[in-house]
Order: structure tokens, then sequence, then C-alpha cells
């Protein structure tokens, strides 16, 4: 897989900055400078699926916390992490799952391998070199996180559920900016808020292993498929390595996702592109493994990312919005169950195989 950087001609990615919805800001910031704001992130969002935002009340202090953890947690010997195992399936989506245990497809990759009768085995041949662990809800009724035991990481679990509450926090924030942008009310507003539940959410922690450059030459290896997520949106955290890489729907080039101190890339997942009808495009995303030649003798070194996959109920049925139906773009898509749309997803886009 090569590794395709910003090109001439492809767009850039939007920077938005949410400060004048932060609680800090809200009194001294005016209504017409949240509409602006709003409207950007909007325009942002229905030209490519996916901005960079700012202003959204996290520090580089705090997020640098975020990543420390994370390094904490995946820095532990094998032994240890794997007293928090993710149990073998795509569900429950929760704890530990080890290096080339969790394998990731785009649609398009099973869609071409099917054909084959064995699309698992097929797809299963690169391993994604990652490592990672999933966090939802204390109070998901559905999936029961799995810690592990307080002795090994002091702290962690108690962390962990701070940030996860602080993270759906802001989301409603960037919610708040999506419905005044839309200029949705009333109901309309109430469903858009609908699509981001505090119980549903997932808390990902990514580790992507330094790779020596031999390595690189000698074996196919993938970080991370191209593949949309499948909940509402997506706010992701990355180191200062960067490798994120999401695709322009129009040129169909890979944009480099740079990282910037304090910002999080925020991406449209599938069902804000049912909800809008394709008004907001679900973005196709990777982390890549760059070609042998262009890295450097010391390898590719490690990386860290944390994303935030805000979601709706499982139990919650997503429609299109009346007002993204017209004449000229009639209904695309049937109303679905989240959990029903996630089941099949699943199965093939985040396949563990933790047995
Ligand atoms: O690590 C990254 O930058 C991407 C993570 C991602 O896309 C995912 O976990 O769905
Ligand atoms: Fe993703």
């Amino acid at each position: 897989m090569s590794q395709s950087f910003m090109t001439a001609g492809a767009s850039r990615i939007a920077t938005i900055d949410l400060s004048p919805f932060s609680a800090s800001k809200r009194n001294t910031s005016t209504d017409s400078q949240r509409l602006k704001v709003g409207q950007d992130l909007v325009e942002a969002l229905h030209r490519l699926g996916f901005v960079k935002v700012t202003g959204h009340g996290m520090s580089k202090d705090e997020i640098n916390k975020a990543l420390d953890w994370t390094k904490r947690l995946f820095d532990l010997p094998e032994c240890e992490k794997m007293k928090a195992p993710h149990p073998p399936g795509p569900m429950p989506h929760r704890g530990y799952s080890s290096i080339g245990k969790e394998k990731v497809y785009s649609q398009d990759d099973v869609d071409s391998q099917t054909a084959s009768g064995n699309v698992e085995k097929t797809l299963r041949k690169i391993s994604d070199f990652k490592e990672s662990y999933e966090i939802g809800s204390e109070h998901d009724p559905v999936q029961q996180n799995i810690w592990l035991p307080e002795t090994i990481l002091p702290h962690f679990k108690e962390y962990m559920n701070s940030l996860y509450e602080r993270l759906a926090k802001i989301s409603h924030v960037v919610l708040d900016a999506m419905s005044l942008g839309l200029g949705l009310e009333g109901e309309a507003r109430g469903a858009l808020n609908k699509l981001m539940s505090g119980r549903h959410c997932q808390l990902r922690l990514l580790h992507y292993p330094a790779i020596s450059k031999e390595k690189i030459q000698k074996e196919l290896l993938a970080r991370l498929p191209a593949h949309c997520d499948w909940g509402t949106l997506t706010m992701l955290f990355q180191d200062s390595q960067g490798g994120l890489e999401l695709q322009d729907p129009h040129s169909k080039q890979f944009i480099h996702a740079e990282p910037e101190d304090s910002s999080f890339v925020l991406n449209v997942s599938d069902m804000l592109q049912r909800f809008t009808n394709g008004y907001f495009v679900s973005a196709l995303h990777r982390v890549s493994v760059p070609d042998p030649e262009t890295v450097p003798e010391s390898g590719l070194p490690a990386r860290y990312s944390v994303p935030f996959f805000v979601a709706p109920d499982f139990s919650h049925i997503v429609e299109t919005l009346p007002q993204f139906i017209t004449t000229a773009n009639p209904a695309k898509y049937e109303p679905v169950r989240f959990d029903q749309y996630g089941s099949i997803v699943s199965k093939y886009q985040y396949q563990n195989n933790n047995s």
C-alpha cells in the first residue's frame, strides 16, 4: 500500500474554531458569530465529509494526557493487557485486541472478494499491524466494559470514564453548531440530537507499533485499511506522527490530516449520511504503511491515536430528515435500526479474531 500525501489540486482540510460555543466564551460571543461557525462547519462537511476542529475546550495538556494514558496502557507487557481481552467476534466491541487480531476491511474490499467465496480468509492475508482497546459508557445496557484489574494500571478506568464523558459533552457542542448551520429547529433538531446517545458512543485507544524498514520491505503489512465509520460522527485525536488520511470524495485523492496542536479531526460517518440523504457523505479514511523506498533507515515510528465514535442508541431507528428529501434528491435510504446496520457492517469491517 502506498502513502499518498496531499498533491496539487487536492482540497485542503478546513479548520473550524468552535470557541464561540464553548462554555467560557458562550456569554461573550454573539449569535451571528455562532451562526457563522455553524454554517462554516456544515459547508466544510458537505464539501469533504471531514474537518479539523479547534476551540473545542480540550487543552493541549488534556490531549497529551489522553495520549500519555494510551501509551502507558500499550507499554504494559502483553500478558497484562490480555487480562482485559476483547471477546471473540465483533460484539461486544470492548477490551484489548492484540496486534493483528482485529482486521478492518472496506466495503469495496469485501465486495471484490465475495466472489472467491472466502472473504475473511482472503482479506486476512494482510494483517493490521496495530493493537487497540475499546471502551464504552459505564451506563451502556448492551455492551459492558472490560477493564484491566485496577492494580495493573491504577486510575486508568477512572481516567478513561472521565475522558468518555468529556468527549461526549464536546460532541453535543459539535451537534449544536451543526443544527445551527443546517437551520434545524424543534423536532428536526431533536432528531439530529438523537444520533448522539450518551450511553452508546465508543472510545477507542490505538497503538500502531514502530515498524523496521526491513519488515516493511519483506512483509505485506497494513495499519488500518480504508473504511468508513458506521456511527454518526468520529472525533479523532492523534499524536504528532500523524498518518491519518481521508479521501476527498470528488477527486478520490487521500488527504493527509497533518497533526496540529489541540485540534481533532471530525469525520462524517454512515448514520449522518443516511440522516441527511447524502448531503453529508461518510468519509473514507485509512492509516497506511508507506512505500518501503520512502521509509527512512530508522523505520516507521510508533503512532498513537484516540478516536471517539459518536453514535445513537442501538435500538434507535435512523431515518432521513424529510427536509433533505426533494424531487431532485429523492430518498436514498430506508430507515434502519442502528444495531441491525452495525451487525452487518461490523461483521466485516471490524472483524476480531481474539479467540
Ligand atoms: O488511527 C487513526 O488515525 C484512524 C482510526 C480509525 O479510523 C478507526 O479506528 O476507525
Ligand atoms: Fe475509522
